[in-house]
């Protein structure tokens, strides 16, 4: 594959057809006439009709001189028209994929989006991964990439992948518009060789580096941006976002499942008088119950209720976004040469279209595709049901292990969770019982453990804070790729992760001998090709279910997918055991499991 500036490359006779179109020489595909053009680049609202030719705008004025026989005219008069939308921070693996993703948000007005590249990556070689890019690339959504450099779980095999040939190589491709998100921004401060060669390769490509950098400090923030850094999503104050701002970084402000932080932070930044011409807006990677709200439509539609003027809100969306990856040449605004994404809207403040036209065609109307989107044959890029057998595993594997087998009680680092996604260490002594750590009538205490998917090893934590009486639950959408088994009931535990593997990946709940909930993600243990309004209210039973044995957080599917993530505080699991986070001490190594589950 060629490395084109261009998104939508065009060739010499699709030129010249634009310039005619223009021009009024050559009949236009479609000739939208009188609809209120949102014009991102003057902030005016100026009635015009809008020529589009082929998967491009060609002219945007009072004239309607180039309608031909074949010409469709579209009456706009009412409406208004805005560019398509662009997400530049999506994970599009929160048990939907890529392509459910793009089917659902193209209807609510999502164009464009620029994709978190973690779990593709990990899953095949790099052609495989180009090959899957260009499929996807047929959309007429456009899936652009970030290639991340670091594996946000600590595992020194995992990190080879990132070396610096391989990721020169990613950044080659036009549709990798960044490399980040930095989870492991410590090692480009501590001045790491990777990472430094990495960030000075995305530099020299012309590519963006986007931060990851929660609570950090003034200081902090001048390292990252000295380092290359050009934008950050994780202010949850005005203030923090202000500091972004000031040091010449964008600001993304956030409204996702877990930190739905954007009315407070639009409310702040417009207290402080702040100019809003380098913030940007996303739902980065919220989970399927949270999207029965919308999409980006739905963060627009808080933005302008916490007071942001429309038109500088929908800038936050569109020209913003195109012009911080360098591609406003093609999308983010209604103008000659852009590409053909335009929303028609009904009103000026409710960002949910009733129409899209994505690249020159219909995509949606009314809030249904009008397309059916290719799916690509997953299996060819490994991205394959879970396998392997549970032969040989017993209950006990579950369990925590003490080293002093005659000991009557051990001390015990535990997680406790102290919101979906924060652990904190409570280090406990516990009864022992023949050599494991015994819960029975620990209130609130379940075991936790993350079994390796080639059946190597297991570590063996304990968790408080999740569920009180929940007695067996098992999933395979982890951050790192391996089994998760939680409950107070190691049998029950056991049952769910047979029966997980019995599906080929996913998540089951066990009760009584009963697998009360089954979500299959057939798809690397991770996704699901159900489309996305199935997963909302799937999800949303899940949700409701560990709710009644006691889960009182409110992000489940972030609260497991991260257990084994080591970006965030305190306590994890990881492949390398119970681990202390910020001095990266494994406080528990893993055990051996001899081979127990049979590939
Ligand atoms: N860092 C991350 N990794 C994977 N999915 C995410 N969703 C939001 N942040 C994420």
């Amino acid at each position: 594959m060629q490395n084109y500036h261009k998104l939508r490359p065009i060739n010499r006779d699709e030129l010249y057809k634009l310039i005619a179109t223009a021009r009024g020489k050559e009949p236009a595909d479609f000739l939208i006439k009188g609809g209120t053009v949102i014009n991102v680049y003057t902030g005016e609202l100026m009635v015009a009709n809008v020529a589009v030719k082929g998967r491009h705008i060609a002219y945007l004025g009072n004239d309607d001189c180039m309608v031909g026989e074949n010409t469709e005219v579209v009456d706009a008069a009412g409406q208004y028209l805005c560019p398509g939308y662009i997400e530049p921070h999506a994970h599009p693996f929160q048990t939907y994929n890529p392509v459910t993703l793009v089917e659902k948000v193209m209807t609510l007005g999502t164009t464009t989006l620029v994709c978190d590249n973690l779990f593709f990556f990990m899953a095949m070689n790099d052609e495989e991964l180009a090959k899957l890019w260009q499929e996807l690339a047929t959309l007429p959504v456009k899936l652009l990439w970030s290639a991340r450099l670091d594996p946000q779980t600590f595992s020194r095999s995992r990190m080879e992948r990132f070396d610096p040939q391989t990721i020169k190589r990613l950044l080659n491709f036009v549709m990798v518009r960044q490399v980040g998100e930095l989870t492991d921004w410590p090692s480009l401060v501590a001045g790491r060789e990777q990472m430094l060669d990495n960030v000075i390769t995305a530099g020299r490509i012309g590519k963006r580096v986007e931060g990851h950098a929660p609570g950090a400090s003034v200081r902090t923030l001048n390292a990252l941006a000295a380092g290359g850094v050009s934008a950050d999503h994780e202010s949850i104050t005005g203030e923090e976002a202000l500091r972004r701002l000031r040091l010449g970084m964008y600001a993304t402000l956030r409204h996702s499942s877990l930190r739905p932080d954007l009315p407070r932070l639009v409310k702040e930044l417009l207290s402080e008088g702040a100019n809003f011409s380098r913030v940007m807006i996303t739902t980065d990677g919220v989970t399927p119950p949270s999207m029965r709200h919308g999409f980006t439509d739905a963060i627009l539609r808080l933005a302008m209720q916490a007071g942001l003027p429309p038109v500088e809100a929908y800038r936050t969306a569109t020209l913003n976004p195109a012009v911080y990856y360098g591609m406003d040449d093609e999308l983010g605004g209604i103008g000659p040469g852009r590409l053909a994404d335009i929303l028609f809207l009904n009103k000026l403040d409710n960002p949910t279209p009733v129409k899209v036209m994505a690249e020159g065609r219909w995509v949606a109307d009314g809030g249904r595709p009008l397309i059916k989107l290719p799916v690509p044959a997953w299996q060819d890029y490994h991205i394959t049901p879970v396998t392997g057998t549970t032969a040989g595993l017993t209950p006990r594997d579950l369990v925590p292990k003490v080293r002093e087998t005659k000991s009557t009680t051990a001390f015990f680092p535990l997680m406790h969770l102290a919101n979906p996604v924060i652990t904190r260490q409570r280090d406990m002594e516990l009864p022992v019982r023949n050599g494991f750590i015994d819960i029975t009538g620990q209130k609130g205490l379940i075991y936790a453990a993350l079994l390796n998917r080639d059946g190597e090893w297991v570590t063996n934590g304990l968790l408080s804070g999740f569920a009180d009486n929940l007695e067996g639950m098992a999933c395979s959408n982890t951050i790192t790729g391996d089994i998760l088994a939680l409950g107070y009931d190691p049998f029950a535990m056991l049952q769910a992760v047979v029966r997980m593997y019995d599906m080929g990946g996913g998540l089951v709940i066990t009760e009584k001998g009963q697998n009360i909930f089954e979500l299959p993600l057939p798809l690397g243990g991770i996704m699901s090709p159900a489309p996305l309004d199935e997963l909302i209210d799937r999800c949303s039973t899940l949700y409701e279910i560990l709710a009644k044995r006691g889960h009182t957080h409110y992000d489940l599917l972030y609260t497991l997918l991260f257990l084994s993530a080591t970006h965030l505080p305190e306590i994890r699991l990881s492949p390398g055991g119970v681990i202390s986070v910020k001095d990266k001490k494994i406080l528990l190594p893993t055990r051996k499991l001899g081979n127990n589950i049979q590939l």
